[in-house]
């Protein structure tokens, strides 16, 4: 007997490796956005394309977890966030990383969509719904969320309740991902790839400006040709790579140049995690504070920074007996230190914003 390909699995309904799920449509009836928040999105939204025009110069400020992993810890941390926004709106734009899908270097936890319990059953469906029930409940709160779209089918189930979207360095060059950021209807940022490349995110950011004809599905599962308008809120984010960081003034110049002579009149927003911070998360502090320095010394088309950041500092390792509000991902400042650092980058920028 010939082993079964991956087509001739999903051709048959009855294998038991195929389990169908509840649709996009089907999710989003259940767990449905209210006409205010859906309104206050679309505000968002706007407000992070006024970033990207220049037509605000408040900073934006994309933090929180590597990923959710416990839903009351990561409703904690919006709580805080959403205290401090209050108090620093005026010079910095503050959206929250809800991030639910991990891409891995090989393996590993690939986030609360995949595996919501953390022990390799991969219950997506279960996975979908948490993921959609956590975020709406951010959004609820008046937080506009950032995450990384990796399977274009997952955001189907999580899209609308998104301000800011993210690809990540290790799917910037594949064709699909430029295809549905052309599809997205917010702004997205295209990070460089893991070898530090930044071709890679400015041809993936011109590609996705422009309309595609793709393959996909409608929200209700069915198999579709697809005409993607083109999203033209897109930008690139620095994080470093290939042992070397990119978020120092001379290497901010360095791509603002490659994306002046790509014609793309568009700021740049500096990761300062990852790469940049070599994984060590204590150093996010010093990297936004060199980057708000560069905005001081009037390099207005830097548009923000996007920190790690959750309620512990660090991060663990999977166990039975997890440490509240710390990461089980990439390390994460802890929430005192982010307090810490977004007041002083406040106080900071009333030089420019008094
Ligand atoms: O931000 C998260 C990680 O850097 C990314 O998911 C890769 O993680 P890994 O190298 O531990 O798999
Ligand atoms: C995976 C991430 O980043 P990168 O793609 O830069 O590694 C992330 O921001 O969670």
């Amino acid at each position: 007997m010939t082993t079964p390909t991956l087509t001739s699995r999903s051709a048959s309904s009855n294998d038991p490796a195929v389990r169908p799920i509840a649709t996009p449509a089907m999710l989003k009836a259940r767990l449905a956005l209210s006409d205010d928040v859906r309104i206050r999105i679309e505000q968002q939204r706007q407000q992070i394309r006024n970033i990207l025009n220049g037509e605000d110069s408040r900073l934006l400020v994309i933090t929180g977890p590597c990923s959710i992993h416990d839903e009351a810890a990561a409703l904690d941390y919006g709580q805080r966030l959403m205290a401090l926004n209050e108090q620093l709106g005026d010079r910095l734009l503050i959206v929250m990383r809800a991030y639910v899908e991990k891409p891995r270097t090989h393996i590993g936890w690939k986030g609360l969509a995949y595996d919501p319990e953390r022990d390799g059953s991969g219950d997506m469906q279960a996975g979908l719904e948490r993921s959609r029930k956590v975020m709406l409940a951010l959004a609820e709160m008046g937080l506009p969320l950032a995450t990384e779209a990796l399977n274009p089918l997952v955001m189907m189930y999580l899209d609308d309740l998104i301000s800011w979207t993210a690809i990540g360095a290790r799917t910037t060059e594949s064709q699909i991902h430029r295809e549905m950021v052309s599809h997205l209807g917010m702004p997205t940022g295209l990070k460089n790839g893991t070898d530090g490349s930044m071709m890679t995110a400015i041809n993936a950011m011109v590609a996705a400006r422009h309309s595609h004809h793709t393959l996909g599905v409608d929200c209700h599962g069915q198999m579709a040709m697809l005409t993607t308008p083109g999203n033209p809120d897109t930008h690139i984010v620095l994080r470093g790579g290939n042992g070397m960081t990119n978020y120092d003034a001379a290497s901010v110049a360095a791509a603002q140049q490659q994306l002046q002579e790509a014609d793309c009149n568009v700021g740049v927003l500096v990761d300062c995690s990852h790469a940049n911070a070599c994984k060590q998360h204590r150093r996010q502090t010093a990297i936004a504070l060199d980057v708000v320095g560069q905005r001081l010394a009037g390099n207005d088309r830097i548009l923000g920074v996007m920190l790690e950041s959750f309620i512990n500092e660090g991060n663990q390792k999977m166990s039975a007996n997890l440490v509240y509000g710390q990461s089980i991902t990439d390390p994460c400042l802890g929430w005192d230190q982010t307090e810490a650092l977004l007041r002083e980058m406040h106080q900071q920028l009333a030089e420019i914003r008094p």
